[in-house]
């Protein structure tokens, strides 16, 4: 029976909503925590904004008061917490992400990742990136968080129209995201990345090619590329439906991405990831363990981890989420050390289904060698060497499988949600064919 494609759909979006670094070279990717290892990457969740964005329906608030100093004791137990239950000895990367992460103190950066360093073995160069919003990231903040261990900025620029920032609900302008650029670059030279959102309402593909093109005169080696998403429950998404906005045209913005990444292509990034573009092989590292399907921690509020907890069989990954609300969270961190609020097992066939989804995602797609440490016996031949879907694919000059592996084209990555539905369809059609006795345990 093929996967329902309701069901395949999911891991879509699962894979789309992962979005969120040290270089091998430029074609390759970092090293990532192999599935099991004792290595992870490590991500913080930040869960306050100064003002309600009106496109985002991430996990954030907006505090009458923080008590920033209890908020800080719960991330460095909780992360503490984390890594003695996985039994990770070595931490690669952290990522402070949000919410808005650079309106914390410098000295919680600090705080976490000295946590971190006493539990874990977190090497020197491990990249640490903290997310941040021009009207948060002065100067002398950045000097700051530099001085607290952060290496790597990523930049929620958004746009460089002042119009459509104020339609974003945003709280700064083209003028002070463009400082704040200049001045992380100053400090932290091939490690700045900027997000670009495309596919506003109203917005058209000739204005917003020439926003990418004056980015590009003045941004570092990273650039990402978010298609808006509508989502039920923004401001945004009222607006639009009220009739005050016109709904964003998914055609023009596919327009948008397409041109986009040409005009990235021509300027020496290379498209590492459907949203990503890095050039001097400044990839994100954090990001590639999700894509790889490497293990991560996920502390505060909302968090989400991927690990295989010590004890408990030691063989079986499991998808973890914090509890949301920052209060109830702290309370539980300060109850039981940790503030999970689901543990999901996952099956084998699920796990197969992330390291599809979301190894596709990247220029690298799935190597044999990588598919073989998750699923030792049945290979990608196997899976989709004599599969009539995937031989239309690859006549189609979207997909490749070859003796590396699977992978996408240049134009097959622009499309992969289509691509997907079918390759999941394949591989639950023959999980299911397999006999009991054939199915690989651990
Ligand atoms: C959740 S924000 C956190 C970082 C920071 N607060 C900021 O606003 O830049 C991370 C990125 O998610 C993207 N994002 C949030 N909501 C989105 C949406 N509805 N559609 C597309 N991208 C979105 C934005 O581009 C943003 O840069
Ligand atoms: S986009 Fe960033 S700043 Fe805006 S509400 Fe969301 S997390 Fe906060």
């Amino acid at each position: 029976m093929a996967l329902p494609r309701s069901q395949a759909r999911g891991w879509v979006k699962a894979a789309k909503m992962a979005q969120r670094r040290r270089p091998a070279d430029d074609t390759g990717g970092p090293q990532s925590p192999a599935p099991g290892s004792q290595r992870a990457a490590l991500y913080v969740h930040w869960p306050y904004c100064e003002k309600r964005c009106s496109y985002c329906n991430f996990n954030k608030y907006i505090p009458r008061g923080v008590d920033e100093a209890a908020l800080r004791r719960c991330l460095v137990i909780e992360a503490q917490t984390l890594l003695r239950l996985s039994g990770v000895q070595r931490v690669e990367s952290v990522f402070f992400g949000g919410g808005t992460p650079s309106l914390a103190s410098p000295h919680t950066v600090a705080a976490v990742l000295e946590a971190v360093a006493q539990a874990a073995h977190l090497p020197a160069d491990s990249e640490v990136t903290l997310e941040a919003n021009p009207t948060s990231a002065s100067g002398s903040r950045l000097a700051a968080f530099g001085a607290a261990g952060v290496n790597r900025l990523s930049i929620g620029l958004q746009s460089l129209d002042d119009t459509e920032l104020q339609l974003l609900g945003r709280t700064h302008s083209a003028r002070d995201a463009l400082q704040t650029l200049a001045e992380a670059q100053r400090l932290f030279p091939g490690r700045v990345s900027v997000d670009l959102m495309l596919g506003l309402p109203a917005q058209q593909v000739g204005p917003w090619l020439r926003q990418l093109q004056g980015l590009l005169r003045c941004c570092d080696d990273h650039v990402s590329l978010y298609q808006l998403s509508l989502e039920r429950g923004t401001t945004l998404f009222t607006q639009v439906q009220q009739g005050a906005l016109p709904a964003p045209d998914p055609e023009l913005a596919a327009e948008m991405y397409q041109e986009g990444r040409a005009v990235l292509r021509e300027a020496g990034f290379r498209q590492y990831e459907v949203s990503n573009f890095a050039r001097n092989g400044a990839l994100s590292t954090h990001n590639w363990t999700y894509w790889q399907c490497g293990q991560y921690l996920g502390v505060g509020p909302g968090a989400h981890g991927r690990f295989i907890p010590q004890g408990a069989g030691g063989h079986t990954r499991e998808a973890r989420i914090q509890t949301l609300e920052p209060d109830s969270w702290m309370k539980e961190v300060m109850l039981f050390g940790h503030g999970t609020r689901r543990r999901v097992p996952l099956s084998e066939l699920e796990l197969l289904e992330e390291v599809l989804a979301m190894g596709l995602r990247t220029d690298v797609g799935i190597t044999h060698q990588h598919w073989q440490q998750f699923e030792p016996q049945l290979t990608l031949w196997d899976l989709f060497g004599a599969n009539k879907e995937v031989k239309e694919l690859q006549e189609q000059g979207l997909l490749l499988l070859d003796h590396r592996g699977l992978r996408c084209s240049w134009e097959g990555l622009a499309v992969l949600d289509s691509l997907l539905l079918s390759l999941l369809s394949r591989l639950q059609e023959a999980w299911q064919q397999r006999t009991p006795s054939s199915v690989p345990r651990g």
